[in-house]
């Protein structure tokens, strides 16, 4: 039987786009586990009760009341206890991983003063499938636009993609360019909590056919749930890629090379952080995203159009 100590148990933090839906929905039917409801809290994050969004000079801190709500509405308190600690209660926030304004150390900081004992769950994408998931995500809430949704300014372009006016490469080229914050906010993270505490996901690994199970029960033991109780099949939760562009996302050769020329370097820099912290072989890690870079070059045909498809 699990015994943990120690409530919340563990922490998805993101990033957003890597398949942590699916994950935090395999988990919380387990019976050795207690997912948060909703699956993003927010808490710790921007829009949350816990931190000082406009001033930096205060200290973090969450006001009682908030936590209160928290800890007994949002992540179970009572039933946690009522199972004798034996269910590890975790929550799924994926702008925890670097959703902060501030920067990610803020986030990072603070939540491990409030949950110092905390196990946290990254999963990562390939770059430009990643950027590119985000931007089709992007596109239906800019369709339906809820009131508190504020576009900015990369988000015009989608607004002409829309239109026929723009292509997917217009839209993604300079965020990729900029997608520094990406190994930028796990180097944070890594460096504020210990290496032992975290178990880093690949979302290529997660979600392939050959491999899932294997992840998803290294999950299990990392959190301590027995793997051999509860349902096995992974979901499939908020996929765009199999209505939007199934076929993938025609480029001109260039463009998809261009965009290469930012996201390898960036995969080798994450890749080269990941085994510098113990956590893989920098090869064993790019192995899934380098298949999905040729595949795509492949795919480029003699008029020099590439049908680029998301990992
Ligand atoms: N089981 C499985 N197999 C393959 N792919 C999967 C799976 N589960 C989730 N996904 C893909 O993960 C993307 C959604 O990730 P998130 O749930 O983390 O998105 S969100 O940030 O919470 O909105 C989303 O990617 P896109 O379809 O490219 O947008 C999902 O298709």
């Amino acid at each position: 039987m699990r015994a943990s100590s120690t409530s919340p148990t563990f922490f998805i933090i993101g990033y957003p786009k890597c398949a942590t839906t699916s994950l935090h929905a395999y988990l919380e039917k387990r019976p050795q586990a207690l997912g948060s409801t909703p699956k993003e809290t927010q808490f710790f994050g921007r829009n949350g009760k816990c931190w000082h969004a406009n001033n930096t000079l205060e200290p973090w801190g969450c006001g009682v009341e908030e936590t209160a709500n928290y800890i007994q509405n949002m992540m179970f308190r009572d039933d946690t206890v009522a199972s004798g600690l034996t269910q590890a209660a975790f929550e799924s926030t994926t702008d925890y991983s670097w959703g902060d304004p501030m920067g990610p150390a803020v986030m990072a900081t603070g939540i491990r003063r409030e949950l110092p004992w905390l196990k946290l769950i990254p999963s990562l994408r390939e770059p430009i499938s990643h950027e590119i998931s985000g931007r089709v995500h992007t596109m239906e809430m800019l369709k339906k636009r809820p009131a508190w949704f504020r576009p900015g300014p990369a988000d015009e372009c989608l607004m002409q993609l829309e239109q026929g006016n723009a292509t997917m490469y217009d839209c993604v080229r300079d965020l990729i360019k900029d997608k520094e914050g990406y190994i930028e906010a796990m180097a944070v993270w890594l460096a504020t909590w210990p290496t032992e505490q975290f178990m880093i996901i690949q979302f290529e690994n997660l979600t392939a056919d050959a491999s899932h199970t294997a992840v998803l029960n290294d999950v299990m033991r990392f959190v301590d749930i027995d793997p051999s109780k509860g349902p096995q099949e992974l979901p499939q939760a908020n996929s765009r890629k199999g209505d939007v562009n199934p076929e993938g996302w025609r480029m001109k050769k260039a463009e998809f090379m261009e965009l290469l020329s930012y996201a390898q370097p960036l995969s080798e820099r994450i890749a080269a952080m990941l085994e510098r912290h113990g956590f893989y072989k920098a090869d064993d890690w790019l192995a899934a995203w380098r298949a999905s870079w040729k595949s795509n070059l492949d795919s480029c045909e003699a008029t020099g159009i590439c049908n680029v498809v998301l990992t």
